[in-house]
């Protein structure tokens, strides 16, 4: 039916790419082509194999122009958990994604997979932006916490949750389930991974008492992958370092750490020319990087994630691939210009398969 045409045109221009990159011939591609417009003249939707789903899932991180980590692209370990039909079930597979990925610190990027969107409709959605993310409380003009999560916290304490109130209270995972509701799910500690912050040399850092979780995992991304839209595909990769010590611990509007740092350090934060924020920024920075390789956590620094980038962009044209890039995100908040990509222009068209942002389940 015309209806169907723009979904067949996105499955045809995907199993085109896909099948071309794992070595299927034109044949292949021919009749699973044929096999898709059957299904969705059937069905209005069809199904990926797994093949396709895990390949698919590859190419959506390797097309995303803001990461800079796509180095390791094909290196994705993809779960599938389209089977999945109840909160409870899903909140299963989270835990096992998230001790798979953890793995005691040296963590695997993974990605898991459930059921995608059906006739605009989503069977199961989970509220939190990351998996693991800690609580923001608002009291009379104080902020405990992050500051990024006040809003869902308050979702959260209207379900019925409780946090203990300190700085870094991990949020329990939110799952609605259409037709039945919201579920909240703590998550059992055992399950989390977190630093403890100090530092090489200045051993007051230890009085900010500072901690971060180990493991970064976008729950709230779409996943598009040849016209098909998994609304649910939690994803995980490692830190880079200055996420964490030049942005959430450090911006005023977050953790706001660099005052407290500078006093430590006893810089002269009352001159700006003092560059005292930038030596508190480098020693934070440092702190970080150091505390997670101590404890056995995977995390890469800027300059070498920036060198393992430049590594992705000789890899793809030698594949005959353009690089696209989203420059404004690609560059570090820290020391950009020792950067090679500062001093370059990035092409941002968006390719898919490809991750995007999608309507919040509440508002
Ligand atoms: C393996 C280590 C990885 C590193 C070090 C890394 C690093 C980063 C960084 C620093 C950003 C910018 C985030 C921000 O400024 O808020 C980013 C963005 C992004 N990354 Fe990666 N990444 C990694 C793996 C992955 C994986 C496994 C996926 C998906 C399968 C992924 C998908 C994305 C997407 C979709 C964005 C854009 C997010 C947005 O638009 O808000 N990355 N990455
Ligand atoms: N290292 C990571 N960082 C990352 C990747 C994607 C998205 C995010 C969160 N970005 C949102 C924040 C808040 C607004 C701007 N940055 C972090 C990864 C998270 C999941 C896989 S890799």
């Amino acid at each position: 039916a015309m209806s169907n045409r723009p979904l067949i045109e996105e499955a045809g221009y995907f199993i085109q790419n896909c099948y071309a990159e794992i070595g299927m011939n034109e044949t292949d591609i021919e009749n699973r082509l044929n096999e898709i417009i059957e299904e969705v003249n059937q069905t209005g939707t069809y199904q990926h194999s797994f093949e396709e789903l895990e390949h698919g899932a590859r190419m959506a991180w390797r097309n995303n122009n803001r990461c800079i980590g796509r180095l390791f692209w094909n290196t994705l370990t993809v779960f599938d958990a389209r089977h999945v039909k109840t909160a409870d079930g899903a909140f299963d597979e989270l835990l096992n994604h998230i001790e798979f990925a953890t793995n005691d610190g040296k963590i695997r990027p993974s990605l898991t997979v459930f059921p995608a969107q059906q006739d605009g409709k989503d069977k199961l959605r989970i509220w939190n932006h990351q998996l693991l993310r800690y609580a923001g409380y608002e009291r009379d003009g104080t902020i405990i916490g992050d500051s990024s999560s006040i809003e869902f916290t308050k979702q959260c304490l209207e379900l019925g949750w409780r946090g203990e109130g300190t700085a870094f209270d991990i949020l329990p995972i939110v799952i609605e389930e259409a037709g039945v509701g919201l579920r909240y799910f703590e998550l059992p500690g055992q399950a989390i991974m977190e630093v403890e912050l100090n530092h090489p040399e200045i051993e007051g850092f230890a009085d900010l008492a500072a901690k971060w979780y180990a493991v970064p995992i976008i729950a709230d991304m779409k996943m598009e992958i040849g016209g098909i839209h998994y609304t649910m595909a939690p994803f995980n990769g490692w830190y880079m370092g200055t996420e964490i010590g030049a942005r959430n611990l450090a911006d005023e509007d977050r953790y706001d750490l660099l005052p407290a740092v500078a006093e430590i350090m006893g810089l002269d934060t009352k001159s700006n020319r003092s560059l005292w924020k930038d030596k508190a920024l480098v020693e934070l920075n440092i702190a970080v990087l150091e505390s997670f390789a101590n404890a056995g956590v995977t995390i890469v620094d800027h300059h070498t994630a920036a060198k393992q980038f430049k590594s992705f962009e000789r890899k793809e044209e030698a594949a005959g691939r353009t690089v696209t890039g989203n420059w404004a995100w690609l560059i570090p908040p820290l020391s950009p210009a020792t950067t090679h990509i500062f001093h370059k222009p990035y092409n941002n068209d968006i390719i898919k398969p490809n991750f995007f942002y999608q309507n919040l389940p509440y508002q």
